[in-house]
């Protein structure tokens, strides 16, 4: 079974900036092929930055990590023809949650580097090798189920290079010895290249082939021959954090309380600085993200199945029960209050009313139709359905499952910029039928029941009359009105401007909760804030979309 692979790594002058610090100067070192190669280094000496680097998911100039340098993977440069070259075993997992055990593999088989080759094991025959079952979802494997998972997943890919990142963090040291094993068993019976970033040395050496050390002090890689290898630890250095400038704001001869409320206020000017630059940065970001989006949305699909399944996924995020269910609700409650508030607070309503009343239901007709179902169903869809997508990308960006995107030659828009716009441009229009089937069968009955002795066919006749398209067709009303979307939609007067409002908004919510959501994100608040901003700046686009195109309409 296990086969000799030739490729290896080769790094030559590569230099690492981050932030502003050095993490690596003039490096040139090599990877031998077919053997297991342990990278130790302190914490924060830059091991994870140099495996996403060789993962080629780190672009070279992209603030605020910098890189220049030559890799290559065998004989090929790392660009983007070396994609799916290398594979990451990402130190969360970053599988994809909604789907199952064997539809994560399954992916990484349709996306394998080369693709005129059959495939080595189905899904079924990966998960069985690696002992994964198929069943559970993800999210219920257990940590070592998850790490099993994650490898099968990077074999499955068929890369010729295997990075691992610190497989061993935050296991015990059973766990730790195990997934030790597991690598070292993959690596004989598969044969792959694999590069361990660690700075558990104790753990992995006992399977190292080769050992490289990340002098954090030098900034170098350096070779450690085997009757070294005792030496690591008293090498390995920790970064050192940077002190605190708020600390040294205090002076020693006590004016400690002055400085620190002068502190106080610095920190409380630099707060607001902050607040005003990540104001006019999202601002920017957004109105970028918006003229790049006819862009963005062009990336070819690799696989249209998997696209069409991506396009469930968020279909059910954006248009699933509790979404309908919100916009229904909403509908019956602008239904409810248009109807018997209006009737209710005429002026002078003793005198007026019976010679109002038809109009009245008509102009309620064409303000629920044309107006206010519209901008209430699209600002809540916004609000809602744009909040959803963007927690979910912004998840995904967060646990790294972009990354592997990535690491699969996917480019993210593919597989979610698309499907997200297809799933808003999809369900927007439904759910805001569902708002106005709902507003106008609450108005009847409301209706209905202040007026018993006028009746439904009353309001059947006067409620579609401004809205349906032509004044014959005033009796067959109730026919549109219980066909819901063409009745709506074909027959509505104006239909084409519901279309256009509707259209825009679902298709500009879809983009700036993609947006927000893969922008890059460092912690979880990072997340939550991507969500906040998505609400504001969708509802805000939809309500400027409704007021631009009402004064193009009326
Ligand atoms: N996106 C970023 N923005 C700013 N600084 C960064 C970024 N990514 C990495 N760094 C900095 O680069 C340095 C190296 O980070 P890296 O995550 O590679 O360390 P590490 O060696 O993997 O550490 P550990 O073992 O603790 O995970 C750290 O000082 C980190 O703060």
């Amino acid at each position: 079974m296990s086969e000799e692979v030739q490729d290896a790594l080769e790094i030559s002058d590569l230099n690492v900036n981050a932030a502003g610090n050095d993490l690596l100067r003039g490096v040139s070192v090599s990877v031998p092929g077919g053997k297991i190669t342990v990278l130790v280094g302190g914490s924060g000496a830059g091991k994870s930055v140099l495996l996403r680097l060789l993962a080629g998911i780190l672009p070279r100039q992209h603030s605020p990590v910098y890189w220049e340098g030559n890799v290559r993977l065998g004989d090929v440069p790392l660009d983007s023809h070396s994609r799916g070259r290398t594979g990451i075993v990402f130190q969360q997992f970053a599988l994809f949650d909604e789907l199952t055990p064997t539809a994560n593999v399954q992916f990484a088989i349709d996306h394998r580097a080369d693709r005129a080759l059959p495939p080595r094991y189905t899904a079924s025959q990966w998960l069985e090798l690696l002992g994964v079952p198929a069943s559970p979802p993800v999210a219920a494997l257990s940590g070592g189920q998850k790490q099993r998972l994650a490898i099968a997943r990077t074999l499955a890919a068929d890369p010729q290079i295997i990075l691992y990142d610190e497989p061993t963090s935050g296991l015990d040291a059973a766990t730790g010895r195990r997934v030790a094993e597991l690598i070292r068993e993959t690596q004989s019976r598969f044969g792959r290249t694999s590069l361990v970033v660690t700075h558990d040395y104790a753990g992995l050496l006992k399977i190292a082939d080769e050992v490289l050390l990340l002098d954090s002090q030098a900034k170098t890689i350096t070779r450690v021959p085997p009757e070294r290898w005792s030496e690591i630890p008293d090498r390995m250095q920790a970064v050192a954090l940077p002190s605190r400038t708020d600390d040294a704001e205090i002076s020693e001869d006590g004016e400690q309380g002055r400085s620190s409320s002068r502190g106080r206020l610095q920190r409380v000017g630099s707060v607001l600085r902050k607040g005003v630059a990540d104001f006019f940065g999202a601002t920017g970001g957004t109105l970028i993200a918006a003229v790049r989006l006819p862009f963005d949305s062009l990336p070819v699909v690799p696989r249209p199945r998997w696209a069409g399944r991506f396009l469930l996924h968020y279909l059910a995020l954006v248009g699933g029960p509790t979404g309908c269910l919100y916009l229904v609700i909403a509908g019956l409650i602008v239904g409810f209050t248009t109807t018997y508030f209006t009737l209710r607070f005429l002026p002078f309503r003793l005198y007026t009313q019976p010679l109002l009343i038809d109009e009245l239901l008509a102009s309620i007709g064409f303000a629920l139709y044309r107006i206010l179902v519209p901008v209430l169903a699209t600002v809540l869809i916004a609000a809602r359905c744009g909040a959803a997508v963007a927690a979910d990308v912004g998840v995904k960006q967060y646990g790294g499952q972009i990354d592997a995107l990535k690491t699969f030659g996917i480019r993210a828009a593919a597989y979610l910029l698309v499907p997200i716009m297809g799933a808003f441009l999809i369900a927007t229009p439904i759910l805001e039928w569902l708002a106005f089937t709902a507003s106008h069968w609450i108005s009847r009955m409301t209706f209905v029941i202040c007026y018993p002795e006028i009746g439904i066919h009353f309001w059947n006749q006067h409620f579609f009359r401004a809205i349906t398209l032509s004044p014959d067709s005033l009796g067959n009303a109730a026919w549109g009105s219980s066909l819901p979307v063409l009745g709506w939609f074909l027959l509505g007067k104006g239909w084409g401007w519901v279309l256009l409002k509707n259209t825009l908004c679902g298709f500009g919510t879809a983009g700036i909760a993609y947006h927000q959501g893969i922008t890059p994100k460092q912690s979880a608040s990072d997340v939550s804030h991507c969500i906040t901003a998505t609400v504001l700046w969708a509802t805000l686009y939809v309500l400027v979309v409704h007021f631009v195109i009402a004064l193009l309409e009326f």
